[in-house]
């Protein structure tokens, strides 16, 4: 409850910097809307009055007044509506804006990875929308507040013990704060299996995955575990929701006991003469008004105890952000214009949420090399290149940019040198020309540029496949999208790679998984002349690949296995020592015979 002020001062500031005229104005009609229903009812009070004297003009502007504030009541909350409906807009797109920075706050990628930062996103995800709620329930409370004091005052002035009656509102609005609790906790307690189960919808109806589960016959399995999630949340939150809705109603019953006591102090107050039949009608209507403000008060509780939950859950994605290490004493260095050295990684372990992926990597990738990395699945090929490009920081040891502690770098700068082609790429619902470009944000609009890079990558044959060529919108979230196949994906994901010109490291995590053959084939021949222009800065080309026949040019194969490094050397070398290059060299050779 004590979070309660201040999540609603943070909304009301969040909204009255996004927009101060729309904020004024909601609030302002809402002000008078609130007030207008007691006001209504003391004119009521003059208007019976004046009538039983006999004094004709007070009664009937009372009576004009009453129209006039009906009017008032009726429509005031409509027009407010409009402003502070807005207004929520454009409070939810700047949260969805903060959410973007926080989730991509970290300079690596471990708050992507850790599950209760999963958890709790995927919560605030859906509550920010309730903001748009919260914000209403705000607004209309600040009337319903007006209209509770007045309310309260011309009670008060009528007889003391009619305080009363505004104070038995109160057991409503204390059981409604526990029933809130209690869908709070069930929430939280759902965020797991309902963050699996969507995991789970969307590998149902994901194009991607139909045919793995069409022909593995998982349809069913999925749809089984899908259902069996949803069905414990879906329990778990019914429950809480019945023990609410008779929390609530116990608290209802506790004032409608005061309303009628006060109704019945009111006549015998009459019936002795102490008061006057517009006092009596006033009561009655007054006290019929406290019966709906509490009313609506309850009912818009949720809405805005719902808000303390957001608002705390912001704070704690706010907090679990890492931030940026310190550099402590050492300002960050820009990265070398060229490499002479090259890279060095020293004792470097790597863990991913407390496991070793990793261990004591000792390595040296000389300046204008190309190296490849190989190994079996899991080995930790794709761990050495997210240490290279900054994705994780290393456990233990160091890693060295031409002498440089890569932490001691710039990271941003660090990156902008990096070209690199992920394995798991992403497919950019752009237009093809923009999914390419965006590898240099800078050239991006450059249609040159492109052009130069799907050259350079070898893959431009992709273009003329696609209708409307660079031109073409991709994927289904355009009306008049195209869906590529595995392969035209990954060669714009290439062309991207490719995309900045002078990289001191051009990275190729397993580039070619998708293409056949002959793409590939090309694509080898491409490597080794983008090496060349790479290497005139002294710059490294690193490639991943399962497939030994296509690196055996390299200068260097780095042969991983089981997160260290099993051996290196260039493919002669290896050869000759007879390990375990030689082993799988030699099993690869043999089964493609
Ligand atoms: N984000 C992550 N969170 C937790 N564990 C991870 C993560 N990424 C990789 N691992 C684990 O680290 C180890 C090394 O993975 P890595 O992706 O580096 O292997 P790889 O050699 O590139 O494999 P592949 O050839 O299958 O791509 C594996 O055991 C993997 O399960």
């Amino acid at each position: 409850m004590r979070d309660l002020p201040m999540a609603a001062i943070r909304l009301l500031g969040l909204s009255w910097r996004q927009s101060r005229s729309r904020t004024a104005t909601a609030t302002g009609l809402m002000l008078v809307s609130g007030a207008a229903m007691p006001l209504a009812a003391a004119c009521l009070r003059r208007l019976i009055d004046s009538a039983q004297l006999g004094r004709v003009t007070e009664a009937v502007v009372a009576g004009l007044l009453i129209a006039v504030l009906l009017i008032a009541a009726l429509t005031l909350a409509h027009f407010a509506h409009l402003a502070y409906f807005e207004l929520a807009e454009l409070n939810l797109l700047r949260y969805d804006e903060e959410l973007i920075n926080l989730v991509n706050g970290s300079p690596g990628l471990q708050a992507h990875e850790d599950p209760a930062h999963a958890d709790r996103f995927t919560i605030v995800e859906q509550e920010v929308q309730q903001t748009r709620n919260a914000l209403q329930a705000l607004m209309s409370l600040a009337g319903l507040a007006t209209g509770m004091t007045l309310t309260t005052v011309l009670l008060v002035a009528l007889h003391p013990l009619l305080l009363l009656l505004p104070l038995v509102s109160i057991p409503p609005l204390l059981a409604g704060r526990r029933a809130e609790q209690r869908m709070d906790r069930a929430r939280k307690a759902g965020a797991a299996p309902t963050r699996l189960a969507l995991n789970l919808f969307r590998l149902a109806t994901n194009a991607g995955s139909a045919k793995e589960l069409s022909v593995l016959r998982l349809r069913s399995e999925i749809r089984r575990r899908h259902a069996h999630l949803w069905a414990g949340t879906t329990a778990r939150l019914w429950q809480a929701h019945w023990r609410g809705a008779l929390l609530r109603a116990a608290g209802q019953l506790v004032f409608a006991a005061g309303y009628v006591a006060a109704v019945v102090l009111v006549v015998r107050e009459a019936a002795a003469g102490r008061s006057t039949v517009g006092d009596v009608a006033l009561v009655v209507m007054l006290a019929a008004q406290v019966n709906s403000q509490v009313a609506q008060v309850v009912a818009l509780a949720p809405d805005i105890q719902r808000l303390t939950g957001v608002d705390r859950r912001l704070a704690e994605l706010r907090q679990a952000i890492v931030p940026t290490p310190e550099i402590g004493r050492f300002a960050p260095a820009p990265p070398p214009q060229r490499l002479t050295r090259g890279i060095t990684l020293r004792g470097v372990s790597l863990s991913y949420q407390g496991t070793l992926a990793l261990r004591e990597v000792d390595l040296h990738l000389p300046a204008s090399a190309t190296v490849a990395i190989v190994g079996e699945n899991g080995a930790g090929k794709t761990s050495i290149i997210s240490l290279l490009c900054g994705l994780h920081p290393p456990a233990e040891g160091q890693i060295l940019i031409d002498g440089t502690p890569l932490d001691r770098i710039a990271l941003d700068a660090w990156r902008a040198r990096i070209a690199v082609g992920f394995q798991d790429f992403v497919r950019y619902e752009f237009t093809a020309h923009q999914s390419v470009g965006v590898g240099d944000l800078p050239r991006m609009d450059s249609e040159e540029a492109v052009l130069a890079a799907l050259a350079r990558a070898r893959v431009g044959d992709v273009i003329p496949q696609l209708p409307g060529g660079l031109g073409t919108r991709l994927g289904k979230s355009h009306a008049d999208g195209i869906e590529l196949s595995g392969g035209q994906w990954q060669k714009l994901a290439l062309g991207r790679a490719f995309m900045r010109e002078r990289p001191l490291l051009l990275v190729l995590d397993e580039p070619t998984s998708a293409l056949d053959p002959e793409a590939e084939h090309a694509l080898f021949e491409c490597y080794a002349a983008q090496a060349a222009r790479t290497a005139a800065d002294g710059g490294i080309t690193v490639l991943v690949s399962h497939r030994l026949s296509t690196v055996r040019v390299a200068d260097l194969i780095v042969v991983v296995s089981g997160g260290r490094i099993a051996e290196s050397g260039d493919h002669a070398t290896l050869m000759r020592k007879g390990g375990l290059y030689a082993e799988l060299y030699g099993m690869q050779a043999r089964s493609y015979r």
